[in-house]
């Protein structure tokens, strides 16, 4: 699984690959240079737009002189420019510019607000100003500097990090971040650019494998990782020739009020679709002529009239996913609260009885070990109350979900999967999975997972990426606007036929490492050069 590593174990990685490959850190950067420079190569094709490279004095501005050096090598339009950030100049910073001058090119050096160079619209900016090695916000004059950058509405190409944003801790000043299109980050994600709060930093990024050394990446400990194909395929079971419906499950789907069964609905028919044996839904009297009619493979028991309060359910479930549609009704949340005295039945727990859960903390206790928790940010606010930023919010996560054991899936964008004290980031999906019901999918999806006895875990894991994934394949024929939760179920073949699919060659696309496959036609500004 790829692992999100610290800066720290990517500065450790960097001393090992030097030591034990016997490879000079000079090397190393112009390997890592050179993958750079291939990257943009591979997209200007030659084009004779104006590439302005802007440059720190440490490593980070090491790699912009590299880029410069290749591009120039190349017939490119290059200027460079260094930005006196302070009196350190690293060494291969120096070397690097020597090498520069060596090709008979002068970096212009950039002392003050006068000398900032013009920057067009057209031109194309590379970032290189400060990467792992930030160690407070950027001021004064090269604050200038980005801003200016920003401002000129320009490409922007990043390397490693937007410049100013800090790989581990939040950013205090947004105005002294570089505002990039695209980033190519080194060896590992970023911790930094799954947060929603620094999504302004960066539209696209992707990672560049830059062969730092295997073992001690493979022996680094990390709580947080990124959830990709490779680690999604294993989890995945085929089924036995001679298997019968009761090898898969049954799933009871509880939800549901007045003028919101749809979201049962669409539940039971994820669970049926994910392929759960048997699936029942208990709703209330008022749902069970749209329910038989809309989903004739789902059976059907009744509660109250319009909204839940007995959940006297009659079947023997191996699983139960509560709270769609369900509404926080006195009656209802009394039933709930009793339901959970007396049940030892795993759960997927969402919406509606997430919120009546916030309102009585010692009903979390209630909830069996191993159960799945699929809360939105709002709905996870209401458990664990607010968060500083981000970070904080990931930490009130990782913690939540250890001491609860329980297994907690925080949907957005990179939909994170809390279980054990460890966080899995998803990395399927898109915009198009932010519309009416896509919650109540995932909750039926992971429920008919379990049902099939994938550890709710697996269920949580697979099941997000699966949901991810359908919104990637539904981008081949619609746009985000146009698709719909039903969509979701109706690709949900789909997604799990692409666990198998092969991979086009490596120099095509690398969908592992890069967030680029949530490319679709809502998404083509970064493609501006392409
Ligand atoms: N990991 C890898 O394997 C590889 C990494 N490589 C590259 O190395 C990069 C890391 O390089 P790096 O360590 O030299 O740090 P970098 O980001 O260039 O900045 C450090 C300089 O900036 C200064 N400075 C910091 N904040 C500041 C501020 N607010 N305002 C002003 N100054 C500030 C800081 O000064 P100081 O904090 O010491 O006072 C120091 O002088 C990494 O991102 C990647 O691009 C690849 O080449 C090879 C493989
Ligand atoms: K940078």
């Amino acid at each position: 699984m790829p692992k999100i590593l610290s800066v720290k174990q990517l500065y450790e990685a960097d001393a090992a690959t030097v030591k034990n490959k016997n490879i000079s850190f000079i090397d190393l950067m112009e390997h890592v240079g050179i993958l750079c420079f291939e990257w943009i190569h591979a997209r200007l094709q030659g084009s004779q737009i104006n590439i302005q490279i802007f440059c720190g004095t440490g490593n980070n501005g090491g790699d912009g002189l590299v880029i410069a050096r290749h591009l120039k090598q190349y017939g490119y339009n290059v200027k460079t420019n260094i930005i006196n950030c302070g009196n350190e100049r690293s060494d291969v910073f120096l070397k690097n510019y020597d090498r520069l001058k060596e090709i008979g090119v002068w970096a212009d050096m950039i002392t003050c607000e006068t000398e900032l160079p013009e920057i067009s619209e057209n031109d194309m900016v590379v970032d290189a100003i400060f990467g792992l090695g930030l160690s407070r916000k950027p001021e004064n004059f090269i604050k200038k500097v980005i801003q200016h950058i920003n401002a000129s509405n320009a490409y922007v190409l990043s390397i490693d990090f937007p410049s100013g944003l800090f790989a581990e801790k939040a950013v205090t000043d947004k105005d002294s971040v570089i505002k990039a299109y695209h980033t190519l980050t080194f060896q590992s994600p970023k911790l930094a650019f799954l947060l929603p709060e620094n999504r302004i930093y960066t539209k696209t990024w992707e990672v560049l494998e830059i062969g730092l050394d295997k073992e001690y990446i493979y022996n680094a400990k990390t709580s947080n990782y990124l959830l990709v194909k490779e680690e999604i395929k294993p989890i995945y079971r085929f089924r036995d020739k001679f298997s019968h419906k009761g090898d898969f499950g049954h799933s009871l789907i509880i939800g549901g009020s007045f003028g919101k069964i749809g979201a049962v609905s669409l539940s039971a028919k994820a669970a049926l679709t994910m392929g759960s044996g048997l699936v029942t839904v208990h709703i209330p009297k008022c749902g069970y002529e749209i329910l038989q009619t809309s989903i004739p493979e789902v059976m059907v028991e009744v509660d109250g009239d319009n909204e839940l309060q007995n959940f006297n359910f009659e079947v023997l479930p191996s699983v139960i996913g509560v709270g769609m549609g369900m509404g926080t009704k006195t009656t209802t949340a009394n039933g709930f609260k009793k339901f959970l005295n007396t049940n030892k039945i795993p759960l997927v727990i969402d919406a509606d009885a997430i919120n009546i859960i916030s309102k009585n903390k010692k009903l979390i206790e209630l909830i069996p070990e191993n159960s799945v928790l699929t809360p939105h940010p709002k709905e996870f606010e209401r458990l664990v109350g607010k968060w500083k930023d981000d970070y904080d919010k990931l930490e009130k996560l990782r913690l939540f979900a250890k001491k609860h054991k329980i297994i907690v899936v925080l949907k957005g964008a990179f939909t994170a999967i809390a279980h054990e004290g460890e966080l899995y980031f998803n990395s399927t999906g898109n915009p198009a999975l932010a519309t009416a019901g896509s919650g109540d999918v995932l909750t039926g999806i992971i429920t008919g997972l379990i049902a099939q006895k994938y550890h709710p875990f697996e269920a949580a894991l697979l099941g997000v990426y699966l949901h991810g994934k359908t919104a990637e394949i539904g981008m081949e024929t619609e746009v985000y606007e146009t698709f719909v939760a039903s969509d979701i179920i109706k690709n949900l073949s789909g997604a799990i036929m692409d666990l198998f699919k092969k991979e086009p060659p490596i120099a095509e696309s690398n969908p592992e490492q890069t967030t680029d496959t949530k490319k679709t036609k809502n998404n083509d500004d970064e493609e501006m050069y392409i």
